[in-house]
């Protein structure tokens, strides 16, 4: 039996899913990605989270076919070496062992990465080579809470395990084919030849909502003019007209665009001159404060995480959800802009698909758009909670990175066989 493994490094935790890979590739039963079902089969799927605190937390579910999913308790997660660790790489040293172990070892024939930043060169997964790995460090800069981890992984295994193909998948690449407006700063032309220009970035998810969709929309509903809004612990929207981005909140970095847990988003660009000239603060120290200070903790001044947020009385928790909900509602209204209009709204990611009350004030704020809730499918996070006469189709739709990452593996080794 032959398997995938997909990592997806985050700042602070690495998720994992191993799938079974079936023989019958071209079988006529799809899932909801339009891959046929037998082809990739999740057996595994787990998380260590927490990694840059002292409380990571371990978690495994096994999936057999036909059967309701099987959480591990902590003991026999202990029993099987998968207990807390202190950094990514002992994560992913406990889960290598673990999977040598197992009694129904398959062979592994890939590991697919989520790498965030592939730049102006990397437009699809590649296997990687050192060389690539080199070329890809030098976007760590611009992703830092990220392109580090996710590389760390992939130069270990490289490593440990030679023979089996290393392939990156990027967050960038779905938006590659933006035009190029969407695109530019307005920088001089030196500086944007030198590719500092808009990426974009959450690609992974927007491709699995981008497949996912027709699957979910009613046979005849208006699918050309889609936003998505990736709100998770990092936050974006996405402009896809006919199943291509055209435009999206992130920008050169992942800072761009929405608040979220701890990133500031959009900034007026003089503010960072500010703190740099008039505060006398170090380039280090506004990278700290834009990328792990700001956003709902900033703001908040308690939490990063939304569930706390909404759980709280104090008005700063109420004013930092007042300020994501504005902001939100104001960049939907921007990509409608792009689009020339707007058929179906998507919510995805931790927030966009647990927070009703946070999905009920951006669609509020989006009425004139034509856009109305179904409170009590929205109440529920039913797949489908706009209104049966709103003229806006609003989803619930979990997202699915790791699933995209084993596609696009088993794509690139069938192209390669
Ligand atoms: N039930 C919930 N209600 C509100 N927010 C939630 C809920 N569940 C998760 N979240 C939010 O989702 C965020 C994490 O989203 P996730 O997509 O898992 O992030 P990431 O992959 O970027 O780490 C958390 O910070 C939390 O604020
Ligand atoms: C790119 C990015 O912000 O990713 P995440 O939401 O996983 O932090
Ligand atoms: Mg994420």
């Amino acid at each position: 039996m032959q398997e995938i493994l997909v990592l997806n490094s985050g700042s602070s935790s690495v998720k994992f899913a191993l799938y079974h890979v079936g023989t019958a590739y071209y079988a006529m039963d799809e899932d909801a990605t339009g891959t046929p079902k037998e082809a990739l089969t999740l057996s595994y799927s787990g998380h260590f989270s927490g990694l840059a605190t002292s409380q990571c937390r371990v978690s495994l579910v096994h999936k057999k076919v036909g059967q309701q999913p099987h959480h591990y308790e902590l003991q026999a997660l202990q029993a099987m070496g998968l207990t807390p660790a202190t950094n990514h790489e002992e994560a992913i040293t406990k889960l290598m062992v673990w999977l040598d172990q197992r009694d129904d070892k398959g062979t592994l024939i890939a590991i697919g990465h989520r790498v965030v930043h592939g730049g102006q060169t990397y437009h699809e997964a590649v296997r990687l080579s050192a060389n690539d790995v080199a070329e890809l460090e030098k976007f760590s800069s611009l992703a830092p809470l990220h392109q580090p981890h996710g590389l760390a992984p992939i130069k270990l295994l490289m490593e440990q395990v030679p023979d089996v193909p290393q392939i990156a998948c990027f967050d960038t690449a779905f938006h590659a084919r933006q035009p190029w407006v969407a695109r530019q700063f307005a920088l001089p032309r030196e500086l944007t030849a030198k590719g500092l220009i808009r990426y974009g970035f959450h690609g992974l998810s927007y491709d699995y909502i981008q497949r996912t969709l027709p699957n979910v929309l009613p046979k005849n509903a208006p699918r050309s003019r889609v936003i998505v809004a990736h709100l998770g612990n990092g936050a974006s929207l996405c402009a896809i007209r006919d199943g291509v981005s055209i435009a999206s909140t992130m920008g050169f970095t992942a800072l761009d665009g929405l608040p979220m847990g701890t990133r500031s988003g959009t900034l007026d660009p003089g503010l960072v001159l500010h703190l740099i000239g008039q505060e006398k603060m170090s380039v280090e120290e506004v990278s700290s404060l834009l990328y792990k200070q700001s956003g709902l903790l900033g703001v908040s001044g308690i939490s990063s995480d939304m569930r706390e947020l909404l759980a709280s009385d104090a008005p700063e928790a109420e004013e930092a959800v007042e300020l994501y909900c504005y902001r939100a509602a104001r960049e939907i209204a921007s990509l409608a802009g792009a689009l020339g209009g707007l058929d179906q709204l998507v919510f995805t990611a931790g927030i966009g698909e647990h927070a009703a009350a946070v999905r009920a004030r951006i669609v509020a704020q989006c009425e004139w758009l034509d856009m109305q809730l179904d409170e009590q499918a929205n109440h529920h996070n039913a797949i489908c909670i706009s209104a049966a006469d709103s003229g806006v189709g609003v989803w619930v739709i979990p997202t699915d990175e790791e699933r995209v990452i084993a596609i696009d593996c088993l794509t690139l080794l069938n192209k390669a066989d």
